[in-house]
């Protein structure tokens, strides 16, 4: 069995991303530790096999920690999963209490973490074994119970070291979004504020103001609610004061790139007013549309890949019990690998579509083995 990538991981704030952090390092044998200023989400961390509590439990508000500091502590990384308000505030007691490790966090804007991280730590030692990191994968729901081992799978994990960041520190953030099957992407703070402001903050904004629309429509138009709406509203579920933290905390790019969206929304509600003014209107609509469609084909896919190399398969699925298994055997027995997969439940129908993405290269073979197990290919 080969050796794993760290002697222990220490991680502060056992919620759903530090959880998730903690199942993803167990996957590859590393010793975690777990603490949680909530005692019953502790609890529960511990009791999904996340690792076991620190003894003693934190100290919260005090710069130096609980108890001395201790060199022969085999702690090689810490990692704080607290939310954004107290970030600072706790990587700081982190780099006093655990004087031989690396610290970093998973928080979502990375200037302020360490402006506050700075302040707290002015009077203690390490700032160098600091290294900020934002695995780029996450849920709108909150917590523990909604952790999960796979969440960092294929996605891309920002690094942003600062000035006087040791590179051993970074090469231990590195191998933390490795063993957790992420990606590494380093950047310096700012220009990770600057990219999530447009790929996360600006979408977030756009699903509430959106899914804040539904609050006074009619029940007899939400029956109507197709996937379109729920791929648009459903980071819209996020926790609102988390989220009031993240974009406070990143206030001036989001507020720059949401006037820049409001003048565009403005300007296809005046062409679809104009419409009848003549062609130009619509033609100016039509770039609009246009300019979407070219944005969208921008996004990478899983593993960084262009979207384009994964084709989709969509699947009518019996609304029976191991239906799904069976489908996802069939296309196993074919070596077809599933890429991603979406459901689309379909409230009133005893089926479901099931849209296998696979590269482009397997469809042939997969289109094949799917009617020769009878299975029912849409389009
Ligand atoms: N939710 C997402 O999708 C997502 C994705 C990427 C990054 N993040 C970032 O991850 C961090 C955690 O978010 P989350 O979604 O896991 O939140 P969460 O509410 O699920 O978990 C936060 C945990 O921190 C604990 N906590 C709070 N203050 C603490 C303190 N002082 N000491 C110890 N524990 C403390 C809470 O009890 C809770 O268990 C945030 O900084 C957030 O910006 C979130
Ligand atoms: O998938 C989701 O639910 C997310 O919103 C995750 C998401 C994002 O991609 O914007 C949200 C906030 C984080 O800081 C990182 C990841």
């Amino acid at each position: 069995m080969t050796e794993p990538p760290f002697r222990r991981v220490v991680v502060i704030g056992a919620g759903l991303m530090g959880t998730s952090v903690a199942l993803a390092l167990r996957r590859s044998g590393v010793e975690v530790l777990l603490e949680d200023a909530d005692p019953g989400n502790l609890r529960v961390a511990v009791s999904l096999g996340a690792g076991v509590p620190v003894t003693p439990p934190v100290s919260s508000g005090d710069a130096t920690g609980g108890g001395p500091a201790d060199l022969s502590d085999p702690t090689d990384l810490v990692v704080v999963g607290v939310p954004p308000a107290a970030l600072g505030t706790v990587i700081a007691e982190a780099l006093a209490r655990f004087p031989a490790a690396a610290v970093t966090d998973v928080g979502s804007v990375k200037a302020a973490a360490l402006a506050d991280t700075r302040a707290h730590a002015s009077a203690g030692p390490g700032l160098d074994r600091y290294v900020g990191g934002h695995p780029m994968a996450g849920s709108e729901q909150s917590g523990p119970l909604a952790a999960r081992a796979d969440l960092f799978d294929g996605r891309a994990w920002a690094v942003t070291p600062h000035v006087d960041s040791r590179p051993d520190a970074v090469a231990a953030v590195d191998q933390l979004a490795r063993t957790c099957g992420a990606f590494p992407v380093q950047l310096s703070p700012g220009e990770h504020d600057e990219a999530v402001a447009l790929v996360s903050h600006l979408p977030q904004v756009a699903s509430t103001v959106v899914a804040g629309l539904l609050t006074t429509a009619a029940e007899g138009h939400l029956v109507l609610a197709g996937q379109g709406l729920r791929d648009v509203t459903r980071i819209a579920g996020g926790d609102p004061e988390l989220w009031t933290q993240i974009l406070s905390a990143n206030a001036e790019p989001v507020a720059r790139l949401l006037h820049e969206a409001a003048d565009n929304l403005h300007r296809v509600a005046h062409n679809l007013e104009k419409r009848d003014a003549g062609e130009a209107g619509l033609a100016d609509l039509r770039n609009s549309l246009e300019r979407g469609a070219t944005g969208v084909r921008r996004l990478p896919g899983k593993h960084g890949a262009r979207p384009e190399a994964f084709s989709p398969v969509p699947v009518l699925l019996p609304d029976r019990p191991g239906e799904l298994a069976r489908l996802f055997a069939d296309v196993g027995a074919a070596g077809v690998n599933i890429e991603d997969v979406r459901i689309d439940h379909s409230p009133n129908t005893p089926a479901g579509l099931v849209e296998l993405w696979v590269h482009q290269d397997t469809v042939p073979a997969l289109l094949e083995a799917l009617a020769h197990h009878g299975w029912d290919v849409h389009g």
